[in-house]
C-alpha cells in the first residue's frame, strides 16, 4: 500500500476565510460538522462550523491508481481507509488553533465517488480485489453481448434511469464474482459483502456493524429500482447478484450510527450523512429547485440538473438519478444528469503521458499565449464517450493538426473540449426537461482555470457562475449531515444562503451565435469521427500483470457463459 502525497489545505487560499473572521464567527457555534470526501483522485477530511457552515480544518491527499492494462482502473480499499483515518488526524489537529477539539465535532458525514465497486470478507474484513473505479471499461465485451442481445442499451432505463454501460457496479460485482476465485469462495461461504466506497467506508468505520448505503449512491449501481429505492429482484436476477452481499439503502441524512472503529480518529463520533460526490455538490451549489444546474469540473464532468420531486427519463442518453432525500420520511429529488469521463484527466494526460505541459496548473498560461486552438480539436475518448453519445467504442483523436500546430493549441483544445462535451450536455437536457437552462453553476478543482471558464461561457452562450467556494461536494455533504434528525445543527431550508461569504464570479460569453454554431459544428465532426474506432473489444482474459494470475487459472469460458445466462434471464424478466 501507498499513501498518497499530502495536499496544501486550500482553505487557507480563500482570502475571505482569514483567521479573524474565523474568530468572530466562532462565537455563536453549536457544533461542527466533519466531512470524509472521498474522490476518484483525492480524500479529504474538512470540519465546518454550524449554523454558517465555515470550513475551519481540513487535509487532503491524493489517492493512487493502479492501471494494470489499458482501460483498467483499480484503487486499493485499504490506501482509502488509511488516507481517510490519516486526513481527519491531520484535521483534528487543526482545531485547537480554531478554539475546538475533536469532541466538537457532532456529526460526520460521507461523500464519495459513485459506481466504484468493493467486494470484502466480512469476517476478515479484507477487501477480496482491489476497488474497480467507476471508469474501468473491462466489462466492455460483456456490455456490448447484453446490448446486442436485447437489441437496445437502454433496456432497464424505465426500472433505473441509467443505460447498461461499464459505468455502473452491477457489472463490476458481476466481474468479480466471474474472475476473482476469492470473491465466489466467499459469495458460497456466505461472507462476501459488496458496495460502493460509501458502504465500504462505514462498513469500516464501525467495525462491520453497519452495511449501508444511500439512496444516491445505490442509483448508480444498476441495481435500484428508481421508484421503489429498493434493490431490483429483476436486476439482481439479470446480474445473478444475492441480495444479501449488498447494503441497506438508507436515505442520505438521519442518524446511521457511531464511529466505532478503534483505528478512526472519528470514534465515538455519529454517523449521520452519505451522498454520492455529484449530488452533494448539486445540494452544496444549492441547486434545489427545478431546473437548476450544476457542473462540477474535476478529472471528469458531472453536470446534474435538479429534476424536483418527479424523475424525468432521458431520451438522449442522460442518466435519471437521485439528487438526495435528505431524511427516512423526506422526499426524494431526482436529477438528470450528464456524466463527462475525461474532462481535468485530459490535461493530466498531457502534463505525465505526453508531457506537453508540466502540470495540469500550467493549462491556463499555455493556452493562453495563443489566441484560437488553431481549429485543433481534442476529443478526450479515452475509455470511450460518455453521455450523450455512450459510444464505448470511440477513441481520443486529435485533429486538425497543421505544420503551425503548436503545444500550446493542444492544450487549448484540451481545455476547449471540456467545455464543447458540457455543451453536448446542456443541449440534451434542455430537450429533456425543458427547462430554460439559463445560467451555469461551476465548481471543482479546474474552476480555478480563468480561461476554462471564459471558453465555457463562450462556448455555451450563457454566464457561468463559478462558486468562491470550490468545495461546494464537502459543503454539501457537510449541510446533509448536520441537517439529519438528532442532529439538528441547522434546518434546511433552500432558500437560505447558509455561507453567507460565498461569492460568485460571473463570465459572460463573449461570442456570437455565428461563432458559436460554426465552432460547435466542428467540434461535432470531430466527435463522429473518433466514433467506431475500436472494431473488436480486447478479451477480459488478455492481461498482463501478476496482479491478475487469477484469472488464468480461470476456464476462459466461464465469463461469457455466465454472460449469456445473464442474457437469456434478462429478457426472461424483462419481457414478463
Ligand atoms: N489548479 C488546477 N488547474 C487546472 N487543473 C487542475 C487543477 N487542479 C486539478 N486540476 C485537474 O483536475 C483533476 C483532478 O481534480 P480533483 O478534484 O483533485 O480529482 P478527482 O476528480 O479525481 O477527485 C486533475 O485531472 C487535474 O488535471
Ligand atoms: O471523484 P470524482 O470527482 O472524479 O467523481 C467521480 C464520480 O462520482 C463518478 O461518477
Amino acid at each position: 500500500m501507498t499513501e498518497g502525497k499530502n495536499i496544501p489545505n486550500s482553505s487557507a487560499d480563500v482570502p475571505f476565510r482569514s483567521k479573524e473572521l474565523r474568530k468572530q464567527s466562532l462565537i455563536q457555534h453549536t457544533g461542527l460538522v466533519g466531512v470524509i470526501d472521498e474522490g476518484t483522485k483525492t480524500i479529504g477530511f474538512s470540519i465546518y462550523t454550524t449554523p454558517d457552515f465555515k470550513e475551519i480544518a481540513a487535509h487532503r491527499v491524493e489517492l493512487s491508481v493502479i492501471t494494470p492494462q489499458d482501460g483498467w482502473y483499480e484503487q486499493d480499499p485499504l490506501e482509502i481507509m488509511a488516507s481517510i483515518n490519516k486526513c481527519a488526524e491531520e484535521a483534528i489537529k487543526q482545531l485547537p488553533e480554531q478554539g475546538f477539539s475533536a469532541s466538537d465535532i457532532a456529526s460526520v458525514g460521507i461523500t464519495n465517488q459513485r459506481e466504484t465497486t468493493i467486494a470484502w470478507d466480512a469476517v476478515t474484513g479484507k477487501p477480496l480485489y482491489n476497488a474497480i473505479v467507476w471508469k474501468d471499461i473491462r466489462t466492455s465485451s460483456t456490455v456490448d453481448q447484453i446490448v446486442a442481445k436485447v437489441q437496445d442499451p437502454n433496456h432497464f432505463r424505465n426500472i433505473t434511469g441509467l443505460p447498461i454501460s461499464t459505468y455502473f457496479s452491477a457489472l463490476k460485482i458481476r466481474w468479480l464474482k466471474d474472475n476473482v476465485p476469492e470473491v465466489r469462495q466467499a459469495i458460497r461461504g456466505k461472507r462476501c459483502k459488496a458496495g460502493t466506497v460509501d458502504s465500504w467506508i462505514v462498513w469500516n468505520l464501525t467495525n462491520g456493524a453497519l452495511h449501508i448505503t444511500d439512496v444516491t449512491n445505490a442509483s448508480r449501481t444498476l441495481l435500484m429500482n428508481l421508484e421503489t429505492q429498493n434493490w431490483d429482484p429483476v436486476l439482481l436476477k439479470t446480474f445473478a447478484i444475492k441480495e444479501d452481499m449488498l447494503p441497506t439503502i438508507r436515505s442520505c441524512s438521519e442518524i446511521f450510527g457511531k464511529i466505532t472503529s478503534e483505528r478512526s480518529p472519528l470514534r465515538g463520533m455519529t454517523l449521520s450523512g452519505i451522498m454520492g460526490n455529484q449530488q452533494a455538490s448539486l445540494l452544496g451549489q444549492m441547486c434545489v429547485k427545478p431546473g437548476q444546474t450544476k457542473n462540477t469540473y474535476r478529472s471528469g464532468c458531472f453536470l446534474l440538473c435538479n429534476t424536483g420531486d418527479k424523475p424525468v427519463f432521458s431520451r438522449h442518453g442522460l442518466l435519471t438519478t437521485v439528487a438526495y432525500k435528505l431524511g427516512p420520511q423526506s422526499p426524494t429529488i431526482y436529477a438528470i444528469e450528464g456524466a463527462v469521463s475525461v474532462a481535468g484527466h485530459a490535461l493530466s494526460w498531457l502534463q505525465s503521458k505526453v508531457r506537453i505541459l508540466p502540470d495540469s496548473r500550467d493549462a491556463e498560461k499555455y493556452a493562453e499565449m495563443v489566441p484560437t486552438s488553431g481549429d485543433v480539436y481534442f476529443v478526450p475518448a479515452f475509455t470511450g464517450l460518455y453521455a450523450p453519445y455512450w459510444r464505448q467504442n470511440a477513441r481520443g483523436i486529435i485533429i486538425g493538426l497543421t505544420q503551425f500546430t503548436r503545444k500550446n493549441h493542444i492544450v487549448r483544445a484540451a481545455l476547449e473540449s471540456i467545455c464543447f462535451q458540457t455543451r453536448d450536455i446542456l443541449e440534451c437536457m434542455h430537450q429533456e426537461c425543458g427547462y430554460e437552462i439559463n445560467k451555469l453553476h461551476a465548481d471543482g478543482k479546474l474552476t480555478t482555470n480563468n480561461l476554462l471558464m471564459q471558453l465555457q461561457a463562450d462556448t455555451i452562450g450563457m454566464p457561468v457562475f463559478r462558486s468562491q467556494l470550490m468545495d461546494s461536494t464537502a459543503f454539501g455533504a457537510a449541510m446533509c449531515a448536520a441537517q439529519a434528525e438528532g442532529i439538528d445543527l441547522c434546518k434546511f431550508e433552500p432558500e437560505k444562503r447558509y455561507y453567507e461569504n460565498v461569492h460568485y464570479d460571473t463570465f459572460l460569453a463573449t461570442t456570437t451565435d455565428v461563432e458559436r454554431k460554426e465552432r460547435y459544428g466542428k467540434w461535432k465532426r470531430a466527435v463522429e469521427r473518433s466514433l467506431g474506432w475500436v472494431i473488436k473489444q480486447k478479451k477480459t482474459r488478455e492481461h498482463t500483470e501478476e496482479n491478475y494470475r487469477m484469472l488464468s487459472s480461470l476456464p476462459a469460458s466461464i465469463f461469457l457463459i455466465s454472460s449469456f445466462a445473464m442474457l437469456v434471464h434478462s429478457f426472461a424478466a424483462t419481457s414478463q
